[in-house]
C-alpha cells in the first residue's frame, strides 16, 4: 500500500473550512483541526463549502491538534494566533514538511534569508516560529478568496480561490513544492509559484493597511472609502506612508489611482477587520498596522496618519464608533500633523 500524501489544515474558520473542503477533492488525506463546539460540529457533520452555487461536502479527519507528521500544513488562523497554533501542532512538522501560513498582514518571514528567519518581534513574540521552522520549508502565500461562514458552520465563497505561493529563502525543495501544487490544482485552487512573493504580499498589504483600521473605526465599506472624499484622503495618506516604507525595502508599489479603482470596484464590501470588529473579535492590528509602523520607525520614517489611527484604536470602545464620534475622528484626522 502506498502512503497517502497528508495535508494538515489548522483552524476551521472561514479560510480553513474552505481549504479543507477544496483539498478533500484531491486524493490527499486531509486533516482539519478545531477546538470547542466547532470541533464537535466538523467531527459529526464534516464541512460544507458553497462555491458560487455549487456545494462541496467533505469529511476531513478532525482533531484538536495534529499528532503525526504532515507533508504540507496550511495554517489558517488569525495572524495573532499563528505562533501558538504552530507550537500546538509541532508534532505535524518535520524538517520535510512544507508550512504555508495563510494569514493576512506583514509575514513573520519577511526578512528571512538562507538559514536565518530574522523574524520580527511583534510577529514572533516568543521566537516560537523561528525556533520551529526552517526558512526553506516555509512557503509565503497570498490568497485571493472571500469566504464567510454562517452560524451553522457552512462556508460560502464568492470567488474562485487564487493562491500565490513563493519560497521565502533559498534552499527550498522544488520537487516538493511541485507536488503540493499538483494537489492544489486537483482541488480547484488556482495556484502559481512566484519568485516575487514579497512584492505580492506588499501589494495586498497596501490595500489592508489603507482600509482595514479605517473601516474598523468608521464602519465604512470599501467603495465608500474609495469614493467619499474625506475618507479617501485619509486612505491615500496611509497609502503614501506605506509606499514610502516599501520603497525603502526595495519594492515599488502600485499608485493611488490603482488603489482608488480597486476600492471603487470592490463595492459595498466590509474589510476583514471591520467584520472582526462587528463580531467583537480581536483585530489583526500587529500584522497589518503595528509591524509596518514599527519597521518604518526603526528607519526613522514617521507614519503620522497610521500613528493617529492606532491611537484611536487604543480605546476600549465598541467598534465601529458611533456616527458623531466618526465625524469628530475624521475631522481630527484632517487637521495638520504637528511638526
Ligand atoms: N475570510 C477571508 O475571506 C479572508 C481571510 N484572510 C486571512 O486569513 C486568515 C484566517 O482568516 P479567517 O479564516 O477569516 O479567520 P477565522 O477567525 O474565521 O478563523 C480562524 C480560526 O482559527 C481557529 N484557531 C485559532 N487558533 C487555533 C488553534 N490553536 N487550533 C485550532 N484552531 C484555532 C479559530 O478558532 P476559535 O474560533 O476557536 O478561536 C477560528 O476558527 C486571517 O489572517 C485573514 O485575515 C485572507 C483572505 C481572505
Ligand atoms: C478586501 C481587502 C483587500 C481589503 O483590505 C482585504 O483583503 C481584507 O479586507 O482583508
Amino acid at each position: 500500500m502506498t502512503t497517502p500524501y497528508k495535508i494538515g489544515v489548522i483552524g476551521a474558520g472561514n479560510i480553513g473550512t474552505a481549504m479543507a473542503a477544496l483539498l478533500s477533492q484531491s486524493s490527499a488525506e486531509v486533516w482539519l483541526t478545531a477546538r470547542g463546539a466547532r470541533l464537535s460540529q466538523i467531527s459529526a457533520q464534516g464541512v460544507v463549502l458553497d462555491e458560487r452555487g455549487s456545494e462541496i461536502h467533505a469529511t476531513p479527519k478532525t482533531a484538536p491538534q495534529l499528532r503525526e507528521p504532515m507533508d504540507a500544513l496550511f495554517v489558517c488562523v488569525k495572524s495573532q494566533s499563528l505562533a501558538q497554533a504552530i507550537a500546538l501542532n509541532k508534532a505535524a512538522i518535520t524538517p520535510e514538511t512544507l508550512v504555508v501560513p495563510m494569514v493576512n498582514g506583514l509575514p513573520f518571514w519577511f526578512h528571512a534569508q538562507a538559514d536565518q528567519m530574522n523574524a520580527m518581534p511583534l510577529l514572533d513574540p516568543d521566537g516560537a516560529l523561528s525556533g520551529l521552522l526552517r526558512p526553506a520549508q516555509v512557503l509565503g502565500a497570498v490568497l485571493l478568496m472571500t469566504v464567510q461562514m454562517d452560524a451553522q458552520g457552512r462556508a460560502t465563497s464568492s470567488n474562485t480561490p487564487t493562491l500565490s505561493l513563493g519560497c521565502v529563502s533559498s534552499g527550498a525543495d522544488d520537487a516538493k513544492i511541485e507536488k503540493l501544487v499538483s494537489y492544489l490544482d486537483a482541488s480547484g485552487v488556482r495556484t502559481d509559484v512566484t519568485p516575487a512573493i514579497r512584492e505580492k504580499v506588499l501589494v495586498k498589504l497596501l490595500a489592508n493597511f489603507t482600509t482595514n483600521p479605517l473601516s474598523a473605526l468608521t464602519g465604512a465599506m470599501l467603495d465608500e472609502i474609495g469614493t467619499d472624499p474625506a475618507l479617501r484622503d485619509i486612505a491615500l495618506a496611509l497609502a503614501d506612508e506605506f509606499r514610502t516604507w516599501a520603497l525603502g525595502e526595495g519594492f515599488e508599489l502600485p499608485t493611488n489611482a490603482w488603489l482608488v479603482d480597486l476600492l471603487q470596484d470592490a463595492g459595498a464590501f466590509p474589510t476583514s477587520m471591520l467584520q472582526d470588529a462587528l463580531a467583537g473579535k480581536p483585530l489583526e492590528l500587529d500584522a497589518i498596522c503595528r509591524a509596518p509602523h514599527a519597521l518604518a520607525a526603526a528607519k526613522s520614517q514617521a507614519m503620522p496618519m497610521m500613528a493617529r489611527l492606532l491611537e484611536a484604536l487604543k480605546t476600549d470602545q465598541t467598534l465601529p464608533l458611533p456616527k458623531p464620534q466618526v465625524e469628530a475622528l475624521i475631522q481630527s484626522l484632517h487637521r495638520p500633523i504637528p511638526a
